[in-house]
């Protein structure tokens, strides 16, 4: 069974449809990324699968179950920190534990492990304005880890940082990804991010949005979770950092999704100028 359908999906906000028509389905462990060219729906997507809001019509089902409001099975990760800032990094991802009724001793020995897995270690009594942007995102991600939700929803998680930080990031998430066997959910304006992280790339189109074609990529896979269609040397764990990014089937899959996406930008323009001269 698919960990998360969406049947029939459209949002509108007031007269103007934002989403329309999304038919989608995630498998259980899934890395699945979602590209579109700005003001498409992405984050609308997002938020209905999160609880924020709700579908105008279709349905969305989580583990069979329509979706009906936030829920402590999926995790939420959003481009800015939205850290609490008078508590230290430790506070913060033992924040995310309160709400669980995780045990106080056992919330900050968890809290540490997920920390460590970040790679924060040494910085749990750290302020927000004393890290970094990049560990303060760190942090942000071991909050949403540390509830061990089945599902993580990131929108934008990396588009703030520096170039240097986004690609270690990156590694990591992979990294984390490939050991928690969460289904990831990630949105992104960066086709080399959605090329390398995703085990397939949904593209969409402007408005309203929906899903034009869904990519299989799948570098570096966990071992038996291919994306259906998936062949030869994209199924190995393989290569990683700068030599993934420098192959050649690496280059083909940008330039697939660079070009069904750089058509669906050259056609939200074209909207745009034609409102803007009536
Ligand atoms: N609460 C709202 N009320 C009215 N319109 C909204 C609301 N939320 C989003 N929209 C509109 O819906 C469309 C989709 O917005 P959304 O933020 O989901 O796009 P996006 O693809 O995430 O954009 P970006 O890539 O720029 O972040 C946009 O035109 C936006 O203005």
């Amino acid at each position: 069974m698919a960990k998360i359908v969406f049947e029939g999906v459209r949002k509108t906000f007031g007269d103007f449809t934002a989403l329309d028509g999304i038919d989608l389905e995630i498998r259980s462990g899934e890395f699945l990324v979602v590209v579109g060219p700005s003001g498409c729906g992405k984050s609308t997507l997002l938020d209905l699968l999160g609880g924020l809001s709700a579908p105008t019509a279709g349905r969305i089902l989580l583990d069979g179950k329509p979706v009906t409001g936030p829920g402590l099975d999926r995790g939420i990760v959003f481009q800015q920190y939205a850290l609490l800032p008078w508590r230290t990094a430790l506070g913060n991802v033992e924040f995310g534990l309160e709400a669980t009724g995780v045990p106080r001793r056992e919330r900050k020995q968890r809290a540490r492990e997920f920390l460590d897995l970040v790679g924060l270690t040494g910085f749990e009594d750290r302020h927000p304005h004393q890290l970094s942007g990049g560990m303060r995102q760190r942090v942000a991600i071991a909050r949403s880890l540390a509830y061990d939700p089945d599902v993580l929803l990131m929108d934008e998680p990396f588009a703030a940082l520096d170039a240097q930080t986004r690609e270690s990031l990156q590694d990591e998430l992979r990294r984390i990804w490939q050991r928690t066997g969460k289904t990831v959910v990630f949105i992104t304006h960066g086709i080399e991010e959605a090329v390398y992280l995703g085990q397939r790339v949904a593209v969409m189109t402007s408005r309203p949005g929906r899903i034009k074609e869904i990519v299989p990529v799948a570098f570096g896979e966990r071992p038996g979770t291919a994306a259906p269609g998936t062949t030869g040397s994209a199924l190995a764990t393989g290569p990683q950092g700068e030599e993934l990014r420098s192959s050649p089937e690496f280059a083909r899959r940008r330039h697939e999704i660079w070009t069904l996406l750089h058509d669906e930008v050259a056609r939200a323009q074209q909207l745009e100028k034609e409102e803007a001269s009536v």
